[in-house]
Formats: C-alpha cells, structure tokens, sequence
C-alpha cells in the first residue's frame, strides 16, 4: 500500500487529503468538547449545535462533494442526480404513510406488519423501504425486516421535523416540477398569480394553507421544526441583545404559531409579546404548544393582515422573521410602510428586526453553503415568486417604503440574518 504524497500534484487526491485533514479536526472537535463520536446507528450520539462544529462540517462536505464529483465525472453525477425526484417520490410515500412512527424505535418489525399499519400493499412497501434503506434510513436487518436507524429515528422522534420535511415532499414538490413551465407563463415578470405554487394549485400558498387547515397547521409545525434544525431559536436569543430591552412589547408580525415568541417570552422575562398573523388555524397552535404556559400572560395573539395599517402603537420593536423572503419587490415595500406608520406613532422610537436570510454576494461563502440558501432563493421563487435578499436589497427596498429606515446594524448573517432599522424622526 502506497503511503500518501502530500506534495501531490492530483487534484483529487489533494481534496481528499483535505477531506482526511478536515475528518481529523472534525474527530478532535468532538474530543475536546467531550462529545462521543456518532454513527448510523439509532443510538448515535447527538451532533455538537455550534458555528465551530458547523464550520468544520461544512469544510468537510465541500471537500467530500469534490472528490464525489472528480471520482465520478459528469455522466455519472448527472445519472444520479437526474433521478432524485424518485428519492423524493419514495420518501413522500414513507411520510405520507407515516413508516417512520409505525416502525417502533427499539426493536424491528417486517415489511409485512409495516404494511397492515400503513393500508398499502406489501411489494410497494418493500420497494420504498429499500430505496431509504439504501441512504441509511432504516436498516434491512433480515430480509424484509427493517429497524432505525439514526436517521430515520431522527424524523420518527420530533413531529415538527416530520412536518419540515413533509411539507416539502408534499406540496413544496409538486409545485417545484413546475418551475420552468411557470416561467414559460410570464417570462419577464415575476408575480404570484405566475408562481409555481400558483400553477399547481392555483392559488398562494397562504391562500391555499387558509382553505387547507390541517396542511396549514402543518405548515406552523414545519416552521418550528426548521426554527430547530437551523438552530435558529438559540442564535437569534444570542444574536441580539434583546435583555438590554427593558420593559417593551414586542409584536411578532406574520408570527405564524408564535413559536419565536414564545421561546424569547420563556428567555426575556421583561417583555410582552403580541404575536399577529393571518391565518387563525396558525395562531390557535401557539397556545397548545408545552412551552407556552410559562408566559401565556405576556403572549397574546391578535389576527391582523400586515397589508392593512398596523393597529399596535405601543410597541418596543417590531420583528418580522421570515416574511419578506415570500413576497415580491412591490408587495414587501407594502408591508415596511404599515410598520413604518406604526413605527412613527410609537415613543420611544422602536426598533425594526427584520430576521431572514441575507445572501452572501458571490465567491465569500463555501459553495455547499451558499447552495443551501440558493436552495431557499428558489423554495421563495416556486412558492411565492418571491426572492432571498443581499444587503443591499434590503437596504434599497426599506428606504423605497420610506426615506427614513435606516439600517443601523447586521447583527447576524446568513441564515440568521438580523436587520437593525430605525425610523429616523
Ligand atoms: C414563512 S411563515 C413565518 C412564520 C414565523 N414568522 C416564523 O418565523 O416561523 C410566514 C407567515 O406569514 C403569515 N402571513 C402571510 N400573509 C400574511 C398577511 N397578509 N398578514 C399577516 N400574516 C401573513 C403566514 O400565515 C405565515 O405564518
């Protein structure tokens, strides 16, 4: 066995050596931190949550995708890749017929008694079973007998990420198979009415969730369960100094269940929440959520539309999280002017949070991170005809909506991007 030359000119075993050196930072970052090291199995240890660990991850991946793509080639990546909608197809049918909570977390149990569970035939079943079996979700353990794996329990153990990955196998993709034919429809304009969402189901999302309640109450879930694999929640506690506060309300506009500000109600004693939206079968989930109690004096939750004017005055800071990412150009300017003459009735002057994500401008960020929010620019594009935003996107739409927004701070980036506005007076 040849040993590794490290002076080497091969440009994949260079990303491989990489991968290898990234391995070795990643292994002695679990060490130091007293973290055991995971594996496939579904008593795997948990992965560390940190912007270090997340790093190093990352790093690892990109090399990894190098050496996938020079290993294989083009042909072979696009023989792959070209067939992932089938993924899609089989993990739609394994969520929708929910194999993952049938399957019980300790123990095994075969194709046949998952199927009796399911009300499905026993062939497609096995066939399914076998395609996730082959990503390490679900293990064969005998002929036609599966149990958990890491994976697979990850989703069988938390409804909210069951419901983040639903709603994307579900309606997010049918919508996304007709990304090109919307464009075809309106290829110089980007507007809802044209959006993929819109030609598969012929209205908006939101539209489509008010007159679909129980995919809308889904729709929250999946909220909070994206809140928690983007470990968003405890960035956005640590990101802004909402203890230096005092005493203020808060009004979480297009706040869906609440689920942000009722977690920040449970950190910040100190302040009142008033959590607004649209959609009252989203509003009703926020108060059946375990972690409301604590605060249901200082949550309340009001139904209001944030094209309307904005009927709260009182308010300390207006926090907007993942909302102008659904609309256009025109509609999010809409949506700044209702805050902004609420903002101008407050006093003291309040502040605008505006927490979405904030694209990189090109070449500052590891590809595999920027795909992931691409991946989002265009989960807005086919849902909303909407858009993920640069810096200066914000900037320029804020001072459009009103000449005196004012950015004063970006106090995270990516995808905890937290925009600081002031109305200047
Ligand atoms: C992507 S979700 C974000 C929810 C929440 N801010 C969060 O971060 O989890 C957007 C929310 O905006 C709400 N919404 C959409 N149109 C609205 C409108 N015109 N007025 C108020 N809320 C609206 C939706 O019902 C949904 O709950």
């Amino acid at each position: 066995m040849h040993g590794i030359d490290k002076s080497t000119d091969s440009l994949i075993l260079k990303k491989a050596q990489e991968v290898l050196v990234q391995a070795e930072m990643l292994v002695k970052y679990l060490e130091d931190h007293g973290f055991s090291e995971p594996d496939f199995t579904i008593h795997s240890a948990a992965y560390p949550v940190s912007r270090e660990f997340d790093d190093i991850r990352i790093g690892i991946t990109e090399a990894a995708r190098d050496t996938i793509l020079l290993a294989n080639g083009p042909m072979n990546w696009l023989r792959t890749f070209f067939c992932h909608h089938h993924d899609l197809g089989a993990w739609q049918t394994a969520l929708r017929f929910k194999y993952f909570t049938i399957v019980p977390l300790e123990g095994s149990m075969s194709v046949k008694a998952i199927a009796e569970k399911a009300g499905m035939d026993e062939d497609r079943l096995g066939r399914v079973m076998k395609l996730l079996a082959s990503q390490q979700c679900f293990q064969e353990v005998d002929e036609n007998v599966y149990r958990h794996t890491a994976l697979s329990a990850f989703v069988a153990r938390e409804e909210t990420i069951e419901a983040a990955i639903s709603f994307q196998a579900d309606e997010m993709f049918e919508a996304a198979s007709l990304t090109a034919t919307s464009i075809q429809q309106a290829p110089y304009e980007s507007t809802q009415s044209y959006s993929a969402f819109n030609t598969r189901f012929g209205v908006s999302p939101y539209q489509w969730y008010t007159t679909n309640p129980d995919r809308g109450a889904r729709f929250a879930a999946a909220m909070a369960g994206l809140a928690k694999m983007n470990n968003d929640t405890a960035e956005l506690r640590d990101s802004f100094p909402w203890g230096g506060l005092g005493k203020q309300t808060v009004v979480d506009v297009g706040g869906g269940s609440g689920h942000i500000a009722i977690f920040l109600a449970n950190e910040f004693p100190d302040l009142d929440f008033i959590v607004q939206d649209i959609n009252p079968r989203m509003l009703s989930e926020g108060p059946k959520r375990l972690d409301y109690s604590p605060v249901a004096d200082r949550v309340s939750f009001m139904c209001h539309d944030f094209f309307q004017p904005q009927p709260v005055v009182t308010a300390g800071l207006f926090f907007l999280r993942q909302v102008v990412h659904n609309y256009n150009d025109e509609m999010s300017v809409k949506i700044f002017q209702s805050i902004a003459s609420a903002m101008e009735k407050c006093s003291p002057a309040p502040i605008l949070l505006i927490n979405d994500i904030v694209l990189p401008v090109a070449n500052t960020q590891p590809k595999v991170k920027e795909h992931h929010l691409r991946q989002i620019d265009i989960a807005m594009l086919n849902g909303y005809a909407a858009k993920q935003r640069i810096l200066k996107e914000f900037a320029h739409l804020l001072k459009q909506a009103d000449e005196r927004f004012e950015i004063v701070k970006l106090h995270g980036n990516g995808v905890m991007g937290l925009i600081e506005v002031r109305l200047h007076q």
